[in-house]
């Protein structure tokens, strides 16, 4: 059965969508009749796999639908890339009433939302998230963006999608890797935000990684509930949003650090909370056997718990140009308890203490 929740941001509110097949459904797309045309983003991986159904749904509204199909990858979120949906735009017609369709995960999310964000100043998108990570976090919030060699994410603009449709049957054919990638944020959100959620995901690990039907529905269909509501609460991050960049400070450095790619975002992000988790109780806020319980369900995901050793200086000089850093002093997202996370700046000494301690420096 479909679910629909609501990401409430007045004029700009948007629906979310959850259920099997939706790809297939018209009228979840309605929001394409007002368009002159329409563009789905996507790549050589999923539109082989979805792009010939979405455009079957997409054609019923008479309208020009093309795609832009473009090399999968992290190492591919940037300016290069970035340009060839702009010039496909631009090739084939597109105009201030195009809507773009993001048919894929968060790399594909990020990448149209910021075409749609700039492009003609503005025009519409609709998320299709194809992955977990997509489902349960990228495609709603309307984060937008692009990588650059020195940090992650560190182009972009927010720009809301006119609606997020999470066709869950798309998880079957997700590479188990990239499905642990994902548990990664369905874990942080209970971590920072429902201590119960988190009960339950420890409780259903071997469901979740056997990418069970009524696991992954109650997985996408919660962290959706947290992540709408937190955004509908602070859209452009001026306070809580930042919690769900728990994991993120150290997470992005590894990524950064080992090259785009190398490791998942939801890897890094795993990873990230077990250094994250660390920080808090070193802050005394965790207890040790709820930092070391939060490492084991991550690991539990089949995620790495190890961070790769840069050393202290380099994590630091990489953690530097996160964007939640304020006139040089770099901003944590702690556990203040499992299920409530805070932001707070922490002398470097301690963060040390924690890279140390977990190996990476
Ligand atoms: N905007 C946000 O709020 C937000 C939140 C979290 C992550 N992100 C970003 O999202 C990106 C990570 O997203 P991701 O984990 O989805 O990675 P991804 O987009 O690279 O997708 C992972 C892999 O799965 C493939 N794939 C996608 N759907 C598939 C399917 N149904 N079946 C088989 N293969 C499929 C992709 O082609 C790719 O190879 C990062 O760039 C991260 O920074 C953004
Ligand atoms: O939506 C948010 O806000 C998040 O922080 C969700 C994160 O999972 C996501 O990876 C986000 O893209 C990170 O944002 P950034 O601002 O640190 O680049
Ligand atoms: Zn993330």
């Amino acid at each position: 059965m479909m679910k629909t929740l609501e990401v409430d941001l007045g004029n700009r509110s948007y629906p979310i969508y959850i259920g099997a097949d939706l790809i297939d459904q018209p009228d979840l797309f309605k929001a394409c009749e007002k368009a002159s045309s329409i563009f789905v983003v996507t790549n050589t991986t999923v539109a082989p796999l979805y792009a010939q159904r979405l455009n079957k749904t997409l054609e019923t509204f008479g309208k020009k639908v093309r795609a832009i199909v473009l090399p999968d990858g992290e190492s591919y979120k940037d300016w290069k890339n970035l340009q060839l949906i702009f010039d496909d735009l631009l090739k084939f017609g597109a105009d201030r009433q195009t809507m773009l369709v993001a048919l894929g995960g968060g790399v594909i999310g990020d990448m149209t939302g910021f075409a749609a964000a700039s492009f003609m100043r503005g025009v519409r998108f609709i998320q299709v998230p194809t992955t977990l990570l997509a489902q349960v976090d990228s495609s709603v919030g309307g984060k937008t963006g692009i990588n650059h060699p020195l940090g992650k994410n560190m182009i972009g603009a927010f720009h809301q999608p006119v609606a997020v449709i999470a066709d869950l049957n798309t998880l079957k054919t997700l590479p188990a890797r990239e499905l642990s990638a994902g548990l990664a944020e369905v874990v942080k959100h209970g971590a920072i935000a429902d201590a119960k959620f988190l009960d339950w995901i420890e409780a259903n690990a071997k469901p979740l990684l056997a990418c069970d039907t009524d696991a992954m529905s109650h997985a996408v269909l919660r962290s959706c509930e947290i992540k709408s509501a937190v955004v509908s609460a602070d859209e452009r991050e001026g306070g809580i949003r930042a919690t769900l960049n728990f994991g993120h400070t150290f997470g992005h450095a590894i990524e950064a650090g080992m090259g785009y790619g190398e490791w998942l975002h939801g890897e890094a992000v795993g990873c990230g909370m077990v250094l994250g988790a660390d920080l808090s109780c070193r802050l005394n806020y965790i207890t040790k056997a709820e930092a070391d319980r939060l490492t084991k369900i991550i690991q539990s995901m089949n995620l790495p718990i190890a961070p790769p050793k840069f050393g202290g200086k380099r994590y630091l000089e990489l953690m530097q140009v996160d964007k939640k850093t304020e006139s040089g002093q770099i901003r944590y997202v702690v556990l203040e308890k499992i299920g409530k996370a805070q932001i707070q700046g922490v002398p470097d000494a301690q963060v040390l203490e924690t890279l140390t301690a977990t190996g990476a420096a």
